[in-house]
């Protein structure tokens, strides 16, 4: 029945204070207030509603979007919404949109690559939206290769200008979301030729619509790339194909913080290292982790609640069936999946102070951060995006069929989701570059120093290298241990900052507690996930791991009672969750009875076609050779 909370059994069995951890899970009373209120907000307003997008067509999909754009934007202007709130705003309106790129990428590109000058002449125009910008640097053929990019940037000393030109078809933009139908403006990325040598990729601010018409301007051809994965799901974003036929822009819309170019043709190079051309990415796979813990919460949210609701077997005497939650399966594979969101929560906390660190620094021109800072985002947002996905997916399967309905919230998610692996660069490509950072740190020890702990390997893996062919061949050669050592090297960031985290003042009853669960639990589902590993390095015993693997058996059954509340403190509406199987009251059944009807195939009892097709076929009127 409606208005009845079916977990409220559930619910009393909570050993801690639940809005105490909404707090910590906000990261603070201010945050957890501007995202409780905005996120009302949105689910109050019919004009952010969200559950017929998997019946709309492309086009209709995409005007959609765009109406939902316009209306947020309204919406931020009409009630002078803070940039906090907006950001929240666009969180919760929960459709991938050019808006993404706009204000994630767009804007700190310029911000971090942009001169104070540019920065004054740009930002203002996009902060107030009379320009819509994308952030165009891969191509057809190259994205993970930056290097390897094709579109060139060539210097007019007469002019005073840059030439922008695709050369080949590969060279063409590839990608860019917002880049499709809607941006008016461009950072694209592409090889600095000035008097005849190159520089290298650079930023440039390329104009690419009127922004009377919207009509492409001369020597632009831009359009979308076509449908994605899935349905509905990532189809609101107009990814889009780009080329340059000797477009001519002044120069003063190089993006110079790092190199510069003269009026009279004289490149010149900050003395700041190279790779702050990369530093939008870097600012954004930071971001990438903290959404994975929301993704990741959004779908053990569901998952949670559904296997509490759920009863299946076990009826005792007539009595009821039992909650699948009850089960230890569900619990060894539910349960990690709840701490990982939990872990990428306070891990995503740490990178963004590392990030804000790094920025100050590079603000006083001290690089010694750099390296680690690009290690940790690009090896961090492998590790997070990749699990978020496999769990998002292992959350579906704790549904049972249910979980594949699209009134489950969770295919749309899976499908919106998973690019995340790719984006902002491919993950196996981001590890390698954790690899060559590890390598680095280890052969930087000194041949003195020899590495223990966790790093002792990389010393007979520093010795091989170095004695067989060549460091570099030896890296290729040994790609596939390095990149597992990168992902164990962030999963001991991982468990480090989260043992961290509970080492602060956590207030709430029993909150700390629960936190140190999920944070034992996190540590010890590796440690059984990997004993090969650390049984055949001596790191552990036999017995040590099937202490650890009893010890976590009990860690379930220490987290079952408080699963439901740990859950809710994510605080998630209805709305935002999108989900019949994960709704806050679990009155599961008539809701997902109720929204089969509203299918539009449901509309007519007979279905198009009936006649044309399959009346022929029952009366036996089609007549085949072989009959
Ligand atoms: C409202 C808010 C919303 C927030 C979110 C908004 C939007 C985001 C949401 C979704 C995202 C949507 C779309 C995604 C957008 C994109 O995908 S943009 C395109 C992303 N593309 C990539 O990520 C490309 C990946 N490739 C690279 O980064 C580079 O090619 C490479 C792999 C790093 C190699 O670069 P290269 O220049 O060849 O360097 P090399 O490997 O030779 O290394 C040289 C040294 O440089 C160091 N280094 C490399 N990168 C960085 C860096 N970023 N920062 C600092 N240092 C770097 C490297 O470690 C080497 O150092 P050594 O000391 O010499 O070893
Ligand atoms: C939904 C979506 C949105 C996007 N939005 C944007 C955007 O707004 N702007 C933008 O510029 N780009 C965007 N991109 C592009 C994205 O950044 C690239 O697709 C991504 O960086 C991966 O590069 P790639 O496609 O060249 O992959 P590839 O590098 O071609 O990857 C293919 C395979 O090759 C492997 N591989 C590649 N190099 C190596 C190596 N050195 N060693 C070992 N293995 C290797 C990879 O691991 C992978 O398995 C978007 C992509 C998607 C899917």
């Amino acid at each position: 029945m409606e208005g009845v909370d079916h977990l409220a059994h559930e619910r009393n069995k909570s050993e801690f204070d639940v809005d105490a951890m909404k707090i910590v899970w906000a990261g603070s009373p201010h945050a957890f207030d501007v995202s409780d209120r905005i996120s009302k907000l949105v689910a109050s307003d019919p004009g952010f509603r969200k559950d017929n997008r998997s019946t709309l067509s492309r086009k209709e999909l995409f005007k959609n979007t765009l109406r939902k754009a316009a209306y947020a934007w309204k919406t931020i202007v009409d009630l002078r919404l803070s940039e906090e709130e907006a950001a929240k705003l666009r969180f919760y309106v929960d459709e991938p949109a050019f808006t993404d790129l706009h204000w994630g990428m767009f804007i700190p590109a310029i911000k971090g690559q942009g001169t104070e000058e540019q920065q004054q002449k740009w930002l203002p125009l996009a902060y107030k939206m009379q320009i819509i910008g994308c952030y165009a640097q891969t191509e057809l053929g190259h994205g993970s290769n930056v290097q390897g990019l094709e579109t060139t940037a060539t210097f007019d000393p007469q002019t005073d200008e840059f030439i922008i030109h695709s050369p080949t078809l590969t060279s063409s933009k590839w990608w860019p979301g917002g880049l499709g139908k809607v941006a008016t403006h461009a950072i694209a990325y592409a090889r600095l030729i000035v008097g005849g040598r190159e520089h290298g990729v650079n930023g440039f601010i390329v104009q690419l619509r009127s922004l009377e018409d919207h009509s492409p301007l001369l020597g632009i051809t831009v359009g979308d790339i076509g449908m994605k994965f899935g349905n509905g799901a990532y189809n609101t974003m107009d990814n889009g194909v780009l080329r340059f036929d000797h477009v001519r822009i002044p120069r003063n819309q190089m993006l110079m913080r790092v190199s510069q170019v003269t009026c009279e043709g004289k490149y010149k190079q900050s003395d700041v290292p190279r790779q702050l051309v990369y530093g939008t990415m870097v600012y954004v796979r930071q971001t990438i982790v903290a959404d994975a813990s929301c993704a990741l919460s959004r779908a053990v949210c569901i998952a949670t609640r559904y296997s509490a609701v759920r009863r299946q077997f076990g009826s005792q005497n007539g009595g009821p069936e039992t909650q699948v939650i009850d089960y230890k399966t569900q619990q060894s594979r539910l349960f990690p999946l709840l701490a990982s969101a939990y872990a990428f929560r306070f891990i995503g906390e740490w990178l963004k102070w590392l990030y804000a660190d790094v920025t100050q620094r590079l603000q006083a021109n001290d690089f010694s951060t750099l390296p680690e800072a690009h290690a940790c985002t690009a090896g961090l947002k492998s590790l997070t995006t990749t699990a978020t996905a496999d769990g998002i997916e292992e959350c579906r399967k704790l549904c049972g069929g249910h979980g594949y309905l699209c009134s489950s919230g969770l295919p749309e998610l899976f499908a919106v989701y998973v690019p995340a692996c790719t984006y902002e660069g491919d993950n196996t490509v981001l590890l390698l570059q954790v690899a060559r950072f590890l390598m680095k740190t280890v052969s930087q020890l000194g041949s003195s120093k020899k590495p223990v702990g966790t790093i002792a390997y990389m010393t007979r893996v520093e010795h091989l290298m170095q004695c067989r062919c060549g460091v570099q061949r030896g890296f290729a050669e040994l790609s596939v241990d390095l990149v597992e050592a990168a992902v164990a090297h962030c999963q001991l960031i991982v468990v480090s900052k989260f043992i961290e985290k509970l080492q602060q003042e956590i207030p709430g009853k029993g909150v700390k507690q629960q936190l140190e669960v999920l944070c034992n639990i996190y540590a010890l589902f590796l440690l059984h996930k990997h004993q090969g590993d650390f049984l055949s390095t001596g790191c552990i015993t036999p017995k040590h791991a099937a202490l650890a693997n009893d010890e976590l058996r009990s860690l379930y059954s220490q987290v079952r009672p408080n699963a439901i509340a740990l859950v809710d403190a994510f605080n998630y509406t209805d709305h935002y969750l999108g989900s019949i199987l994960g709704c806050y009251d679990g009155n599961v059944y008539p809701k997902l009875y109720e929204a089969a009807w509203k299918d539009p195939l449901n509309e007519s009892v007979v279905p198009d076609g009936y006649h044309q097709y399959i009346r022929p076929l029952l009366k036996q009127e089609i007549r085949t050779a072989r009959l």
